[in-house]
């Protein structure tokens, strides 16, 4: 795995994603400054971390989505290269035109910091591989704006194509509302774009990958993409 991970100024969880990829995928992420016009050769999954890129001003993820190393995120996806974005990164790849909808404020208008239960809907796609379909997660989340919207032909589209990746639900499975921490359209967590090779999620899967951490559920989807890539490689 050549993973390259984006910086952009504001960004604060970049460290805990090449922490979790060199401890599952045993190589060294590179790291990516927003500046740059190119990704590093070979790049064979880039990730957009978590954070506050340039203080959420306008919207979470509005202006990172502007800067100039997201051409060269647009160009590789369009060949098929994965992307991963993890809460501001999904509001990033939304705010970039990568995945379609949008991250509004939370419901409730509160920032969410907390575990919560995710529901991976189906284990045949690089980014759920690690886990079987309809197994439960828990990993953290940590935003004020996490409520995925889109419109209705969008949403039926996503259902339809089966590209709601991960869901939230309570400890047992269920998704109903209850468990729906901020709102979402259908309670969803994570989306792949139609070709299936970019996701967004709002929680954070690089949180629970130690024992330390209380909680290593997170490590599936990592172990998943380094098993997709080695047999790719
Ligand atoms: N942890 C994060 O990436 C937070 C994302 C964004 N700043 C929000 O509050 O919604």
């Amino acid at each position: 795995m050549k993973a390259a991970i984006l910086v952009f100024p504001g960004i604060n969880r970049e460290r805990d994603m090449a922490r979790a990829l060199r401890l599952i995928s045993g190589h060294e992420p590179a790291m990516v400054w927003h500046a740059e016009t190119s990704l590093p050769a070979g790049t064979d999954l880039v990730v957009v971390p978590g954070g506050f890129s340039y203080g959420d001003y306008l919207r979470c993820g509005a202006i990172a989505a502007r800067a100039p190393v997201m051409d060269a995120v647009r160009d590789y996806a369009a060949k098929g290269g994965l992307v991963l974005g993890v809460c501001n990164g999904f509001q990033i790849l939304c705010e970039s035109g990568l995945l379609p909808g949008v991250l509004m404020r939370n419901a409730r208008l509160k920032f969410i910091c907390k575990d919560v239960h995710l529901r991976v809907e189906r284990s045949d796609t690089p980014f759920t591989r690690g886990y079987n379909a309809g197994q439960v997660i828990r990993v953290p989340v940590a935003h004020g704006e996490g409520n995925y919207e889109a419109d209705e032909e969008t949403i039926k589209r996503l259902e339809g194509e089966g590209r709601v990746l991960y869901r939230y639900c309570s400890a047992e499975g269920v998704v109903d509302e209850a468990n729906n921490i901020n709102g979402a359209a259908h309670s969803i967590a994570g989306i792949v774009n139609d070709k299936g090779n970019v996701l967004g999620m709002m929680p954070h899967p690089e949180n629970h990958v130690e024992d330390i951490m209380g909680c290593t559920d997170g490590r599936g989807l990592f172990a998943g993409l380094t098993a997709h890539l080695d047999r790719a490689a």
